[in-house]
């Protein structure tokens, strides 16, 4: 399940917040850079007013010194009652060497190390924050106005760093410059949560004031859940089922159709040993149909994009050699189809360099039965929220 992060800069705006649902308050200062830090006095006014509504995080900044001032940051951002203190840390021996200096902190500051994606990050950093005791990672961009998170990394190279954080036992978050349309498509990579400044403010001047229909549009494209549900533990909870866009199967009518044509794209697949030395060219053309939205089509919202297609073919391709090119059609299919609005799918993969011509296999596959599953177990689920992990108890 992933959680929304909002940035706040007064008590003001995190009451808007709260009452537009975002699951974690930011404490940040936008004026001041990507991790620009809150006056103190400020940051203790937020916690006190929302108590323990909601999970807090605060930045403490990207540019230190020393490590001790770093350290000395942290320290005092704790003191003001943050559940969580976010770092931003260079790829280099400097960024290794304030990790080293914050994990004193581990046991009494709840850490999260923020890397940039706009400054080649470093992803082996993960199992060193880790160690150190760090509770969570977060991807940003540092430069903001120049890209999005998805224009220096794209779904498949983000994969592996929310992966590794995972793997590492730390919660993940993905930053950078998100807009609407990002969100389908970053959420399939199940990061913690997802962080929003801009992209929530008026004219997405993320140095403006909180816009409360911008954050609802956020906030209804990020499965929900609420407060009242609160667990404590994971939940199998799946966001496709809770998205806006779901339709049941019985209500479905009329479908529209989204494609992906001639897309190629260098790939390792085959059986033969050869095969496994280089990458060959491979051609893939994937009509969607998705039922059509009842009401608001031309809203962000009730829309699947082409994007959502093309990042399942990267995130698949991306992960290493494919044996069969029965698999990767089949994997890709089934990956589209997982999406609820989806109805159908008809799947063309194509080898490029084995024959003057193409060989490849076409599938189709449909979703009634699975949407008929899907929708008994909407109705059944689980809503219980997760917390963050290291989270206080509310
Ligand atoms: O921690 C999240 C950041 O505040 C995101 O800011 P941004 O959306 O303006 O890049």
């Amino acid at each position: 399940m992933t959680l929304m992060l909002a940035s706040v800069i007064n008590r003001a705006e995190a009451e808007a917040a709260l009452t537009s649902g975002v699951d974690i308050i930011d404490l940040k200062d936008p004026a001041k850079g990507a991790l620009g830090p809150l006056d103190l006095g400020a940051a203790a006014e937020i916690v006190a007013a929302v108590g323990k509504r909601k999970q807090i995080s605060a930045a403490a900044g990207d540019h230190f010194e020393t490590a001790g001032e770093a350290v000395n940051a942290a320290l005092d951002l704790a003191a003001t009652g943050v559940d969580y203190v976010k770092v931003g840390l260079s790829s280099d021996a400097v960024g290794a060497d304030r990790i080293r200096a914050l994990g004193a902190l581990a046991g009494k500051v709840k850490l999260v190390g923020v890397l940039f994606a706009d400054r080649q990050p470093d992803l082996d950093l993960l199992d060193l924050m880790a160690a150190q005791g760090f509770v969570g990672a977060m991807l940003d961009t540092a430069a903001k106005g120049k890209g999005r998170l998805l224009n220096y990394m794209d779904v498949a190279a983000l994969a592996p760093f929310v992966d590794r954080c995972r793997g590492a036992g730390l919660m993940s978050g993905l930053a950078g410059s998100l807009e609407a349309p990002d969100v389908p498509r970053l959420l399939p990579l199940r990061p913690d949560y997802l962080g929003f400044r801009g992209s929530l403010c008026k004219s997405g001047d993320r140095e403006a004031s909180i816009d409360p229909a911008a954050v609802a549009m956020i906030r209804d494209l990020i499965p929900h859940v609420a407060d009242s549900q609160t667990s404590g533990g994971e939940t199998d909870v799946d966001w496709r089922l809770l998205g806006r866009g779901y339709v049941p199967v019985n209500e479905i009518t009329e479908t529209d159709r989204i494609f992906v044509h001639d897309l190629v794209m260098p790939c390792y697949i085959g059986a033969y040993e050869f095969e496994r030395a280089k990458k060959q060219d491979v051609r893939f053309n994937i009509d969607v149909d998705v039922a059509r939205a009842r009401m608001h089509s031309d809203d962000m919202r009730d829309i699947f994009s082409y994007d959502l297609i093309v990042d399942a073919i990267k995130i698949i391709t991306g992960r290493g050699h494919i044996e069969l090119i029965e698999t990767l059609v089949r994997e890709i299919a089934d990956s589209v189809l997982s999406h609820p609005s989806v109805v159908s799918v008809v799947a063309r993969v194509e080898k490029l360099d084995v024959i003057r011509g193409a060989v490849g296999v076409e599938i189709k596959r449909e979703r009634a039965k699975e949407a008929a599953a899907l929708n008994r177990r909407f109705a059944s689920v689980d809503m219980a929220a997760p917390k963050l992990r290291g989270s206080r108890s509310h």
